[in-house]
């Protein structure tokens, strides 16, 4: 069978041994398709982001590129601007035929922590060979925010796929006519488009642009921050803003999305070409999102964005990320919603849970 692996399936590679941890697992740490990976004890401050290449170890490398060493035990502070690589819990035996792909989990990503897998013999970032047998880490660089970790912490996720399990433009259309997966029309190109909304039903409240020289986020501290002290309110009454080279955005977009009990999405950016601003990070979407059924309606999509060489023009309704839908292996036993305490079912312009709502 193919397809990404649903919750059940990630239960039985673990029996299996073909995931494996340090420590036992914890209460909610396998989603409806994905495993959430833990921070181990330590972490290395380094020079530079690195992979570690064919035929080489992460552990090798960091010999090279070592600074100094972070004991994470009692919480410690990872620094704004600085890279990490923070060995994690688990670590993998995968059969041949299985493949894995690792993301930021969507409050990472809110914070703008930069967070991504790597792997030994690795040659790309969070994308893990089919077969991989070894240890995990995770690079961690917080763009935005100092934030307090400690060993536990659950900053990225791991999804598991058998073969091709990506929809075809067709499959997605055909999909979109037994269940509505956004409002309005679709535009579906390579994945299902979705845009910006910079024209809110209520108020002129669009987003909110990270400050600079903010205090530390120890990541523990849920419904906890005011958000004013972190963020500054975007607001706009012209369906348009201008986003400043190097600012870090939370958006949302004009689509309400859902994802099928039998699918799951990521999230990519619309265009490789437009190197002016990007949709970013944070990719995974869970089965059941947005769905009724699952409490979602109406959820929206948060898009974190930065904006990279000159000043950029986001209209209202402009396309900007794509979601790229793929098939499930079997139905998952849990979907995302109230059942499983999920944080951002039936969202709208929402920052990460660390901050209390307004
Ligand atoms: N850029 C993104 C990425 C994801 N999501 C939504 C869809 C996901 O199904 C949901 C939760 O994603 P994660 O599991 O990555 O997030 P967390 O684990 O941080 O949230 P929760 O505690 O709710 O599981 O957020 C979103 O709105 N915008």
């Amino acid at each position: 069978m193919t397809g990404v692996l649903p919750s059940q399936r990630i239960k039985q590679l673990i029996d299996d041994g073909a995931i494996s941890a340090t420590d036992p697992y914890v209460t909610g740490q396998i989603q409806p398709a994905s495993l959430d990976l833990r921070l181990g004890t330590v972490a290395y401050r380094v020079r530079a982001s690195f992979l570690s290449g064919e035929g080489r170890t992460v552990a090798d490398r960091l010999e090279e590129f070592e600074m100094h060493r972070v004991d994470l035990t009692n919480g410690a502070v990872l620094e704004k601007g600085c890279v990490y690589v923070v060995p994690l819990m688990e670590s993998l035996a995968l059969p041949t035929g299985i493949q894995a792909v690792a993301n930021a989990k969507s409050s990472t990503g809110r914070l703008d922590l930069l967070t991504r897998t790597i792997t030994d013999g690795g040659v790309e970032f969070d994308r893990i060979a089919p077969g991989y047998t070894g240890p995990l880490y995770a690079e961690i660089c917080p763009r935005s925010f100092s934030v307090l970790v400690r060993p536990g912490m659950r900053l990225n996720q791991i999804r598991f796929r058998s073969g091709h399990a990506v929809l075809t433009d067709d499959e997605l259309r055909a999909l979109h006519t037994e269940t509505p997966l956004v409002t309005g029309t679709p535009v579906i190109d390579e994945g299902l488009g979705f845009s910006v909304d910079l024209a809110p039903e209520n108020g002129t409240l669009v987003g909110y642009r990270a400050k600079p020289h903010t205090g530390v986020i120890d990541l523990d501290n849920l419904n906890h921050y005011d958000p004013a002290e972190y963020w500054e309110e975007i607001h706009t009454k012209d369906r348009q803003i201008i986003l400043d080279p190097g600012a870090f955005y939370i958006l949302v977009s004009r689509e309400a999305v859902t994802i099928p009990p039998m699918q799951a999405a990521e999230m990519a950016p619309y265009l490789a070409m437009v190197g002016e601003f990007r949709v970013h990070y944070a990719g995974f979407f869970d089965p059941g999102f947005g769905h009724a059924e699952a409490g979602g309606q109406g959820s929206r999509g948060v898009l974190e964005v930065r904006c990279h060489e000159a000043p950029f023009v986001l209209e209202h309704g402009q396309v900007v990320g794509r979601l790229v839908y793929e098939q499930m292996e079997t139905l998952p036993d849990q979907l995302y919603g109230r059942e499983i305490k999920s944080n951002y079912q039936g969202q709208g312009l929402k920052l990460s849970k660390h901050f209390r709502s307004a």
